[in-house]
């Protein structure tokens, strides 16, 4: 089981449970316990492991419960475990699936990780963080051109319900966990259960499972474990960061689901909620998190979010919030995915603060910048277009039509992941050609290709092989 601790620590400081409302509980000590201390009691379907949240008075806590607190009741008695919740750490977690206590829930036998280090610990100081001024390739081409993403930084990619985050999110790690040289670090807070096993599956597929950890707390757990997977994950990504000096591709699914845990918490505390229904903590919480992904000299750790869009309202206080902490953000958009331009990438929304002519070069900037300027255009044009038809148009803007037509469909791309169900074959772009493709198509060369020959192919090359076909 995840906890040893000694019968002497157990009487050395005993509680009682004086209250339980759902997944909170509130305990009475003689001597109280810090904050974040972790309890152990017992209810009807066995251990019951409870955080500390606040203090309610000289002798009383307020705690969350990390496990079901079915069969718990008033007066029964609560042990005192003297440390904070925490997970163990090591090379033996490699290849490995766990929850939130690092309990392997592979079926694969137990963890021989003895080291074990607390899930709470403080973000590394100002003065040893590193920046890099490099680009982390996707080979995903709207990714790589319009919001590049940093080495040892922070993505998140936005979107509403079912407009393709998972599936970015797996084609990302099936681009780039196997030609990373570090670590690859999954994190799975409150998604479909289905999703991982299907994960754990697609990367014993591709082979990169040896080099991968992944942890979850799904929406069948309780608010406590979302709440805290995240935490159990940074510190194993911290570990491999500052121990064993390697680099960290952290993937997170999804971000929202632990803003969402930290609400029903909240809301269960007792707390009077804030703009949205959300806890009035809603940004200490996140900066708590999000302050700890960061790079040191010994290591990085580079981190993709997904992140859940409620109502598809970028305003809404969860995804403003997390905005503010990352380096490069891919907004997905509900119109393009209806219209079947995967992946559904808002080319007007998503930017990077990578994107500067200092870090990706001039040429680079400049299409970027081009290819953004013809589709807001285009967008502009499209109430004229609908209203009096395309043939009212002067002669230059209907050759920006006609550019950022195909500018759109060359920016779609056929996913590994999804070669079962669309048919296509998975392609992965390097940069290089996405921007060639990119600045022939700006200056005209496919003006007299068919629309359908720039959909769903990789490097612009493959237009002509489609339009000889047809
Ligand atoms: N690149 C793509 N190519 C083809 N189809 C896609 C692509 N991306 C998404 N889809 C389609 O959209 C569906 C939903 O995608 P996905 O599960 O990734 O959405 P989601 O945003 O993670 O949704 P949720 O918020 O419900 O988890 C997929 O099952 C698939 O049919």
């Amino acid at each position: 089981m995840s906890q040893p601790f000694s019968p002497k620590e157990a009487t050395l400081n005993p509680g009682q449970v004086v209250a339980v409302r759902g997944n909170v509980v509130d305990v009475q000590f003689s001597r109280l316990p810090p904050r974040y201390r972790q309890l152990r009691t017992k209810g009807g379907q066995g251990d019951i492991i409870l955080e500390i949240q606040s203090h309610l008075s000289a002798n009383r806590a307020r705690c969350i419960a990390l496990t079901t607190t079915r069969g718990l009741a008033r007066g029964a008695s609560v042990v005192d475990t003297g440390k904070m919740l925490d997970i163990p750490v090591g090379e033996a977690l490699l290849g490995r699936m766990l929850n939130v206590f690092g309990d392997p829930i592979d079926n694969k036998g137990t963890l021989d990780a003895s080291e074990r280090l607390p899930i709470h610990r403080t973000p590394l100081p100002l003065a040893q963080r590193v920046t890099t001024r490099k680009i982390f390739e996707t080979g995903i081409k709207a990714v790589d051109l319009l919001a590049p993403l940093e080495e040892g930084g922070k993505a998140g990619l936005f979107g509403g319900a079912g407009v393709g985050k998972t599936v970015l999110i797996t084609e990302m790690i099936h681009n780039m966990v196997g030609r990373y040289q570090g670590i690859s670090l999954f994190c799975g807070i409150g998604e479909r259960s289905r999703e991982a096993e299907e994960l754990y599956r697609d990367m014993k597929e591709a082979g990169v499972l040896d080099n991968t950890i992944m942890l979850f707390g799904q929406m069948n757990e309780p608010p406590g474990a979302r709440f805290r997977v995240g935490h159990a994950a940074l510190t194993v990504a911290e570990y491999f960061r500052d121990i064993a000096k390697r680099n960290v591709l952290l993937l997170i699914d999804n971000i929202f689901r632990f803003i969402q845990s930290g609400t029903e918490v909240s809301g269960l505390m007792g707390k009077i909620p804030s703009r949205v229904g959300y806890q009035p903590t809603l940004g200490t919480e996140l900066a708590e998190l999000e302050e700890r992904i960061c790079s040191s000299a010994s290591g990085s750790i580079t981190s993709v979010q997904a992140v859940y869009v409620p109502a598809d309202d970028l305003t809404d206080p969860s995804a403003t919030h997390t905005f503010a902490h990352l380096s490069a953000s891919i907004v997905l958009s509900r119109k393009k995915a209806s219209q079947g331009f995967y992946p559904a990438i808002d080319p007007l929304q998503s930017d990077s603060k990578m994107l500067t002519p200092g870090v990706v070069g001039k040429r680079h900037y400049k299409v970027a910048q081009e290819v953004r300027r013809t589709l807001a255009e285009y967008e502009e044009l499209k109430d004229i277009i609908s209203m009096l038809g395309i043939e009212e148009l002067s002669q230059k803007d209907r050759q920006t039509v006609s550019q950022a037509r195909r500018l759109e469909r060359f920016l779609t791309q056929p996913f590994f992941t999804t070669e079962q169900f669309t048919g296509y074959t998975g392609k992965m772009v390097p940069l290089e050609q996405t921007i060639a493709g990119c600045e022939d198509i700006l200056a005209g060369k496919f003006a007299d290709y068919g629309e359908k020959d720039l959909y769903m192919i990789g490097p612009i090359e493959e237009a002509e092989a489609k339009k000889a076909k047809a």
